[in-house]
């Protein structure tokens, strides 16, 4: 099928951008040698021939799609290891450290991902410096492939409720690891079923019959020669899943294996020879690597709905469907203002999340470094920020995504345009790393404390700093500062009345834990509002910082974007700010006005605000969403790769359905 250069539809929008598309991708990319070095790499691996899938994964069977995956991880390994890009290391963005070229190869995941994920971070961040000299380079160099197994078949989330145990044997300077029973059994460490031949394991250690807590494990479960799992390991795949099919994530049980006493990692923790246990300065040193995947978390939601609104909105550009005036032509289905309701929120939240994750992220680099010469002040605040900021930007974004599923129609709900795919990888992020629900419940535990300190005249940690001002009512106002304040206060009234609503449960009589399970629902509102108020601070902070450098144009439309945030998000949310602040019919009325102008305005910018996301055809993997707009073609051509187009009469119509209609069954 030869192809015309570009789909008049989109060339006509790119005309109407008002701003530099190649300076927006900059600012996103975090600065122009950050574009620069994510194009030198995708050029590299988008060259290399044997990164190309000539048979589309969803037609393979499972096994075969992991052989697949596993091939195409090998040749990529490779590739990165050209290109000099640091695997295992993290930086601010996904594109930056590559992650998203990396997942463009696999629209399902690979099953190297705990490898560089999580597997060579807890080595760094858990190891003392012999072990990291040690274990770090036979990483890097793929001589060992691990992964990060701590959830188990009977408790994920209750990490002190993890049953594999670490006995010390002094006598031998080992430790016994033993599953005692089917639910301790690791399951869903990815990668774990037959590609990893060692792991980190989170496992109750036991000194002399006392527990000292959960403690990482390097183990190794597979010969490195032939790949047969060791003597007392039983390893394997747990099955198929909604997404990350070709993840591997595998299940693992050990029948009293032994590994060396140095297999613990001692950067935070230590086990002398003779057993004796000497603790971290702060237990929770070792949930280290939660913290920081956490807070990568909050760049991935973003970066899988730039994906996703970058395709639905150049599908939106060029499918034309029903009339909006008789006698005219069908329009393009981004011209009815539902479609853009459906759409613009999705850039718009994608830079909020982007730019909220490279200012967690500097945060989280601060603390390191704090860390490095023990000083913990800033963890509390930190964990209380990478939990939360998870769950809203997890939660916020695949349903975005979803959306924009929905908004390309049937088309949407096809494999080739990988909105599917994309909704998979992103909906998982509402569960890993930390169920959505009980991350919410661990941040409002944080503020109960900081509320209930800060009333006997503590200073509050800086995003909670706002919970001082006192919660007098004042005129609705509607500007950026003004609906700022409106959430905090909706997050002031909503802390205060779960702390009332504790103190009245244990004051009738219930234990502290069932005041607190009862009064769940309204603390995890409050920990979702205590984020949004955090949210909507950074994102107009960030963008009020970079206004000062980028060009009037851009500046405009990026403010355009913050205003559509925060109107959209007062519109989705007046019934908490009716009940919490002064705001009423007449400024809702004029709110909604102020909506639809804002969306009237970025129409014109749309395309060039998702062309900004820089995202190659080989990284959208999507019959809807490619550069060029040529739609119809790309579905009928992935169409054709359907192994029943290969023939045009299938056997089973001889065997079932002829016999069936001539009555010879
Ligand atoms: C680089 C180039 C090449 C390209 C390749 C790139 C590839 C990279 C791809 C990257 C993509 C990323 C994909 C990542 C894949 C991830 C796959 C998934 C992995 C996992 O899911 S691993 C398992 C994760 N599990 C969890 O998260 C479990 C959740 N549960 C918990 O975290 C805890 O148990 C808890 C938070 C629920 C607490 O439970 P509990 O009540 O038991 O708590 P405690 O009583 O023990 O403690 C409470 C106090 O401790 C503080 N606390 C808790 N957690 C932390 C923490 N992590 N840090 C600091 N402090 C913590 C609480 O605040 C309490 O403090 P207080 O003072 O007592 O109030
Ligand atoms: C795609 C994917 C990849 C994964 N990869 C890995 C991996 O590589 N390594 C690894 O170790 N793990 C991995 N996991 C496991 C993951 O970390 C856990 O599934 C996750 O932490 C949730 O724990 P759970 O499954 O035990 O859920 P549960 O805790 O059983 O949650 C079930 C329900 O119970 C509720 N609930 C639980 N506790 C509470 C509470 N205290 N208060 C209120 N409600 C509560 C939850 O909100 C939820 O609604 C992966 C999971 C997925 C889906």
């Amino acid at each position: 099928m030869t192809l015309k250069k570009v789909n008049p539809d989109l060339e006509k929008e790119r005309s109407t951008c008002t701003f530099n598309i190649e300076e927006l991708t900059n600012l996103l990319d975090t600065g122009a040698h950050c574009t620069a070095e994510r194009r030198a790499v995708e050029d590299k691996v988008f060259s290399v021939k044997e990164l190309k899938d000539e048979i589309p994964d969803e037609f393979l069977s499972h096994k075969e799609r992991y052989e697949n995956a596993i091939r195409k991880s090998v040749f990529l390994h490779k590739v990165l290891q050209e290109t000099g890009v640091k695997r295992g290391v993290y930086n601010r963005s996904d594109k930056s450290d590559f992650r998203t070229t990396y997942y463009s190869i696999f629209k399902d995941g690979s099953p190297f991902m705990l490898q560089y994920s999580m597997f060579v971070p807890t080595i760094l961040g858990q190891g003392d410096s012999e072990q990291v000299e040690l274990w770090y380079k036979r990483a890097l160099n793929m001589e060992i492939i691990g992964t990060y197994a701590q959830t188990e078949l009977g408790h994920g989330t209750f990490i002190r409720g993890l049953e594999t145990e670490a006995v010390y044997d002094e006598k031998t300077e080992e430790f016994i690891l033993n599953s005692p029973s089917l639910s301790s059994y690791k399951w869903w460490p990815g990668g774990l079923g037959h590609t990893t031949n060692y792991c980190i394991v989170m496992a109750q250690l036991k000194i002399k019959g006392k527990p000292y807590g959960m403690q990482p494990f390097i183990v190794q479960i597979r010969d490195e020669e032939t790949h047969m799992p060791l003597p007392g390991v039983k390893v394997g795949e747990i099955g198929a899943k909604l997404a990350f099919n070709t993840v591997n994530n595998g299940f693992l049980g050990f029948e009293h294996v032994r590994i060396p006493r140095r297999h613990m990692l001692m950067r935070f923790s230590q086990v002398s020879k003779d057993g004796k246990f000497t603790s971290s300065a702060n237990p929770k040193l070792a949930y280290g690597t939660m913290v920081m995947v956490r807070v990568t978390i909050v760049n991935s939601a973003a970066t899988y709905l730039s994906r996703a609104v970058t395709i639905a909105i150049r599908y939106s550009a060029v499918r034309h469907q029903s009339k909006l005036k008789q006698n005219e032509p069908e329009p393009q289905i981004l011209d009815y203002v539902t479609q853009q309701h459906k759409l613009f929120i999705g850039i718009a939240t994608s830079h909020a999340y982007m730019f909220c994750s490279y200012w967690l992220w500097d945060v989280y680099v601060m603390y390191q470094k704090e860390q490095n010469v023990g000083n913990f002040d800033r963890l509390p605040e930190l964990h209380a920020l990478a939990c939360c900021l998870k769950v809203i930007s997890s939660s916020d974004c695949t349903g975005l995504v979803e959306k924009c599923r929905m908004s390309c129609g049937g088309h949407g709900f096809m494999m080739s345009s990988n909105l599917p795919q994309l909704y998979g990888i992103s909906t998982a992020t509402c569960t890993y790393e930390g169920e959505n629900t009980v991350m919410l419940l661990q941040t409002a535990r944080a503020l109960v404390k900081a509320w209930e300190l800060g009333s006997r005249g503590r200073p509050f940690s800086p995003t909670m700093s706002y919970f001082a001002e006192k919660n007098v009512p004042s005129k609705w106002d509607s500007s950026l500062e003004g609906i700022l304040n409106a959430f905090q206060k909706v997050s002031i009234g909503k802390l205060s009345s779960s702390v009332s609503s504790l103190q009245e449960y244990t004051k009738s009589g219930l234990s502290a834990e069932d005041a607190w399970n009862k009064a769940s629902v309204q603390l995890i509102g409050a920990a979702e509002a205590w984020g949004r108020a955090v949210v909507l601070s950074i994102y107009k902070s960030e963008i009020e910082r970079y206004g000062q450098t980028v060009s009037p144009a851009l500046k405009s439309v990026l403010f355009d974007l913050v205003e559509l945030y925060y109107v959209h998000l007062t519109l989705e949310k007046m019934g908490d700010l009716l009940l919490y602040t002064q705001l009423s019919e007449k400024d809702v009325v004029s709110l909604r006005k102020k909506y639809e102008d804002l969306l009237e305005k970025i129409r014109p910018n749309a395309i060039g605000l998702v062309d900004a996301f820089d995202y190659r055809d080989e990284v959208l993997n999507s019959t809807l969403g490619s550069y060029d707009g040529f739609a119809y073609e790309r579905l009928m051509t992935e169409a054709m790769k359907s192994p029943l187009n290969a023939e045009p009469v299938n056997q089973s119509f001889h065997k079932y359905i002829k016999p069936l209609m001539k009555g010879k069954l």
